[in-house]
């Protein structure tokens, strides 16, 4: 109950300071004194309800209240960043100077401190002059707070140190050193996007951390049922924020998936009218499509409706290690994707011409008889119906389609023929056939060929032609450069978070430079894959 001290002198100016980082123009607590310096002059005179309105506003509750809005609003807008990133690499320098310096106790101590392992092992920073909602973000599940304002909490309990925060002025300068914990980190890669503004159920939006779909976050917490703390390891400087556990963002892209309206066949649709059938195409050009007019077989359409089906909702997280290719290990497999048009046969054939001892494409299967000039096994496995379908059946397909009455396909096998001959595999596919290939077998790296702008696009292609079903020889034209550029963008929307590199195909030069220096870092630098692929190793 709210006592009222009726009959009381008005409290005098000075009981009326309130936050000390209200803004002067816009803030929440700056209008609360101007109401209470208001009611002020009724106070005395006992008019009816005054006193308990003037109590209430004037509530120590209200006023804390009042001050933690006012520093969310004044720091809503400021970005963080450590004092120096280089902390690590600044105390071997201090170290070192120390070395050359007349030694004193203090300067020994000094030395001794940062040598210590667990120094070593911490990066030491110091924020200054940051509100309270902030502090949130910079703390990281393990770490040890030092020092607020000054003040030392270290051996504090949790609550002494919330109530030191919370009796602070708004602006909290402390000194944390990070956790010293060298437990388990995990990682995973974003499935799906997330945009705390746009999610009502987040308990802060200001700590919420958005993120697209394909990037690697690092999970600093996992305690919490339904609310992780993560960074983005792209960008080290931001600091750790909120995001939906694995079991909550599922349960949000549910009940996303049951709230739009109802569309009959989505997957089928989806996959027809993007990739396969789209009768705006107008031209289906090389060998290519007859994948993409494939019927859709138990197998197919399994893996056709990744993203549309609400079956097809994965995990919106998959945990991701690092992977270095050791050179005894066979090499990932390469694979190129992109819009059909933009040059993906044409990249694939440069690379296999530049250095064929190197490259190679796996040999397809095909279900047509052998041309006289042809030999079973170079130019295709010449194979029957049956057995081209029962390799589809025992899964032993990575993709294939029909053309003209007759069935084409790359199988594993024929991949994994190029790859223990120590060669790089270079392989295209469409984009819902990724999951057949994402085996630790394969190991894939998967290369997105993008077209750049429109205008580029028109100069580059002047006098590139396309293969259509009909035409061999024909130009391109706006429309088709048009089709191109929607369907990227389909693409890229859709199964972004697959792709491990883009590369904008402008000039062939370029694109071909870019795309051998892709493959090379993809075989011998460190990139993040599926923990499953990597354990799948260490059982094997
Ligand atoms: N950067 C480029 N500059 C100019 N012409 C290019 C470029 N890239 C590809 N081309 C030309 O564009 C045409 C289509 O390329 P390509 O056949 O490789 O496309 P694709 O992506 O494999 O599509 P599809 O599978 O439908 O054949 C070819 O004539 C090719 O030489």
């Amino acid at each position: 109950m709210i006592q009222s001290d009726k009959g009381a002198d008005p409290p005098d100016k000075k009981d009326m300071k309130l936050s000390t980082a209200t803004n002067p123009q816009n803030g929440l607590s700056q209008i609360l004194r101007l109401v209470l310096q208001e009611l002020s002059l009724f106070y005395s005179r006992d008019v009816n309800g005054v006193c308990l309105l003037y109590d209430l506003l004037h509530s120590p509750w209200l006023q804390a209240l009042l001050k933690i809005y006012d520093c969310l609003q004044e720091f809503k807008e400021k970005k963080l960043v450590p004092a120096t990133p280089h902390a690590q690499a600044l105390s071997y320098e201090v170290v070192e100077l120390l070395r050359e310096t007349p030694t004193s106790p203090e300067i020994q101590e000094l030395r001794q401190m940062l040598q210590a392992p667990h120094f070593k092992a911490s990066d030491f920073l110091v924020a200054k002059s940051i509100g309270p909602s902030f502090l949130l973000r910079l703390l990281y599940a393990g770490d040890k707070l030092v020092e607020v304002n000054g003040v030392s909490v270290e051996g504090l309990d949790p609550e002494q140190v919330i109530h030191i925060l919370g009796s602070s002025d708004g602006t909290i300068r402390h000194v944390l050193i990070a956790s010293l914990c060298t437990c388990h980190q995990v990682y995973v890669r974003a499935m799906t996007e997330y945009w705390p503004q746009e999610d009502p159920d987040i308990p802060c939006m200001d700590a919420g951390l958005p993120f697209q779909k394909g990037d690697i976050l690092q999970i600093v917490d996992q305690n919490d049922a339904l609310w992780w703390q993560a960074r983005k390891i792209s960008d080290p400087a931001t600091c750790a924020g909120l995001v939906p556990s694995n079991h909550l963002l599922k349960r949000k892209q549910r009940e996303f998936w049951w709230s739009q309206p109802y569309q009959p066949h989505t997957c089928l649709k989806s996959t027809l009218c993007e990739y396969c059938n789209c009768p705006t195409a107008g031209f289906r050009r090389s060998m290519r499509l007859c994948r993409r007019k494939s019927h859709l077989s138990p197998l197919h359409a399994s893996v056709c409706c990744t993203g549309s089906c609400y079956s097809a909702v994965g995990a919106p997280y998959e945990e991701v290690v690092r992977y270095q290719r050791r050179p005894s290990d066979k090499y990932r497999l390469i694979v190129l994707m992109g819009p059909s048009g933009v040059g993906v046969n044409e990249l694939r054939r440069q690379l296999i011409e530049f250095n064929p001892s190197h490259f190679q494409s796996a040999v397809p299967h095909t279900t047509r008889t052998k041309k006289s000039y042809e030999m079973n096994g170079r130019e295709y496995h010449y194979v029957s119906k049956e057995t081209f379908e029962s390799l589809i059946y025992s899964h032993r397909m990575l993709e294939y389609g029909e053309y003209k009455g007759h069935l084409y396909g790359t199988s594993v096998d024929a991949v994994q023929t190029v790859l223990d001959e120590r060669k790089i595999c270079v392989m295209d596919l469409e984009p819902q056939d990724i999951q057949v290939v994402r085996t630790h077998e394969l190991k894939p790296y998967v290369i997105f060929i993008k077209p750049s702008n429109m205008r580029c696009m028109k100069q580059s292609r002047k006098n590139a032609k396309i293969i259509t079903d009909y035409f061999v020889d024909m130009k391109f034209k706006d429309e088709d450069l048009q089709e191109m550029e929607n369907l990227a963008q389909r693409m890229e929307t859709q199964f972004g978070q697959f792709f491990d590199h883009v590369i904008v195909n402008d000039s062939l030069h370029d694109a071909c430079a870019q795309l051998l220096s892709a493959i090379q870092k993809a075989q011998e630098e460190p990139q993040w894959v599926p923990a499953t692929w990597i354990s799948s190793d260490t059982e094997s």
